[in-house]
């Protein structure tokens, strides 16, 4: 396996490359920062809004008689209410319908008018969310935050990978990722914040994610496109320039050759759905379905978006189970720095792994802890409630740097390029389809399983840390140009990668022979 960063010491192309650090370099980290941010914060938000009791009162009367009055016996039910979890998931379906449509914009039209449309799309959202008079005006607004899930997820990291020099593609990757989770730590303050301010607290909660959906859409007004995507339609003498401009040197000549070979060679693909689904491809195809699908399955958004009604459901006051989420946030942030300065060190598998232990510890101890000493007439005491806090926190720690920022970057560098912009698509599609699920299912689920919903995700953890050990070979140092190799080396996965000598004559995708 070679050595070194994103393109490695194995003498490519790549590290040819001539690039400086441009003032170019600091603005795509505010765009990564602003998009990524929304996105943090929508997903933050939702949790502390629908735990207060003021909103609950002008959306969901209901809830607020059950939470209060009903049945000491129903305390994991508190917050059962399909009214309740639509505000909450609707945005993650709007979002996965979005990011379909984004990706035909974005090849189509170039990654900045998608970045705008999700940038107007937040915009319009938030103004409606904080002026809604009606459970419609919410749930309208929640959906066109999801349009700019969809349309900033899609196109921001490409835009972030394109621009960036090569060697900062990976650290910037992540960074969307460390922003998002700075967007739910923003998010959970707020929240602290605007519960102290009678009747209409929870507006400014959900008008304030009007602040970063500016700065992504006048940003992305100001910017130019990617050189890729200029060159990819046809415009070869302004990406060039632009791409002189953003390397800080004119000295583009090699990047530039490769950047139009490869949109010739994506442009010479007619159905890139079809091509991923070919046999060669199948390793990247199930990564690209398995890896955003198990991150969803950890449970992190049970977390993230129902830790104040969790912590509620399960005793503690309004103030003490926002402060909770606080607590969490942070140590989410922190621990997504962790992943950034070890994935080069350790490796993939090893985060991924040492992260699956000890959430599956973790979950097992929350769900034993709840069995035993909640639920019934049993209320929680204070130490335990706040040993939960803790097993919480050591839960969030090992997601956030295993599954959290790996479950973005891993799909992301094992893609070669006839493949790359169709496995994307997948890898965003299916992560949003089960937030989706998880968003919607949650609340339900916990007021049927019970403590069992801990020990329910504890065996996905479970299943999904075999399935790495198994079936993830390490990624950390291959150029992306080699990456096919790992998987012929596979013990598995090289039944299905030709190796290079049947490699030389393959059948294109329309039946013609190509060479390659
Ligand atoms: O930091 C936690 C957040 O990260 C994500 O997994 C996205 O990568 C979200 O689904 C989750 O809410």
């Amino acid at each position: 396996m070679a050595g070194g960063a994103l393109i490695g010491a194995g003498g490519t192309r790549a590290e040819l490359y001539e690039a400086h650090t441009t003032s170019f370099v600091a603005v795509i980290c505010l765009v990564a920062a602003s998009g990524g941010l929304i996105f943090g914060y929508d997903i933050g938000i939702s949790g502390g809004v629908t735990s207060m009791d003021d909103f609950l009162h002008k959306f969901f009367p209901v809830v607020l008689r059950h939470k209060d009055y009903e049945s000491k016996d129903a305390d994991y039910c508190k917050y059962n209410n399909e009214g309740l979890t639509s505000f909450t998931s609707s945005l993650y379906l709007a979002a996965l319908l979005a990011s379909l449509v984004a990706s035909v914009v974005t090849t189509r039209f170039g990654r900045r008018p998608s970045m705008l449309l999700g940038g107007a799309s937040f915009l319009i959202g938030a103004t409606l969310n904080a002026t809604a008079v009606n459970l419609a005006m919410l749930i309208l607004g929640r959906i066109m935050l999801g349009v700019g899930v969809g349309f900033a997820n899609q196109a921001v990291p490409l835009y972030l990978s394109e621009m960036a020099p090569p060697k900062l593609r990976g650290a910037l990757n992540i960074m969307f990722q460390l922003a998002t989770t700075i967007g739910i730590l923003v998010a959970n303050l707020i929240n602290y914040g605007t519960d102290k301010i009678s009747v209409w607290g929870w507006r400014l909660s959900l008008g304030l994610a009007a602040v970063p959906a500016t700065l992504l859409f006048v940003g992305s007004l100001c910017l130019p496109d990617t050189p890729n995507s200029l060159i990819e339609r046809g415009q070869l003498d302004r990406g060039r320039d632009l791409l002189e401009k953003v390397r800080g040197t004119k000295n583009v000549e090699i990047e530039f050759e490769d950047i139009v070979e490869a949109s010739e060679k994506a442009k010479a693909i007619k159905h890139p759905f079809r091509n991923i689904s070919r046999r060669r491809y199948r390793p990247q195809l199930v990564m690209s379905i398995l890896i955003p699908l198990f991150q969803q399955l950890t449970g992190i958004n049970a977390i993230m978006f129902y830790a104040p009604v969790l912590f509620r459901s399960i005793g503690f006051g309004g103030n003490a189970s926002l402060y909770s989420a606080v607590i969490t946030g942070a140590v989410n942030v922190l621990s997504t720095l962790v992943s950034i300065a070890t994935v080069d060190k350790w490796g993939r598998r090893a985060l991924f792994l040492e992260g699956g232990i000890q959430m599956f510890i973790a979950q097992v101890v929350i769900g034993i802890i709840l069995g035993e000493k909640f639920g019934g007439t049993k209320q929680l005491s204070k130490g335990f409630s706040v040993l939960v806090v803790i097993v919480i926190c050591i839960y969030v720690s090992s997601f956030a740097w295993s599954w959290g920022p790996l479950g973005w970057l891993v799909p992301s560098e094992i893609y070669p390029l006839e493949i790359r912009s169709a496995g994307q698509s997948i890898t965003v599609s299916v992560n949003m389809l089960f937030t989706f699920v998880i968003g919607q299912a949650f609340l339900a689920m916990l007021c049927h399983f019970r403590y069992g919903i801990f020990l329910f995700f504890a065996g996905w953890v479970l299943v999904m840390s075999s399935f790495i050990f198994f079936f993830l070979p390490e990624t950390k140092g291959v150029p992306i140009e080699e990456m096919t190799n790992v998987w012929r080396k596979h013990w598995f996965w090289s039944r299905f990668v030709p190796s290079e000598d049947e490699k030389s004559v393959q059948l294109g995708e329309n039946g013609k022979k190509l060479h390659g």
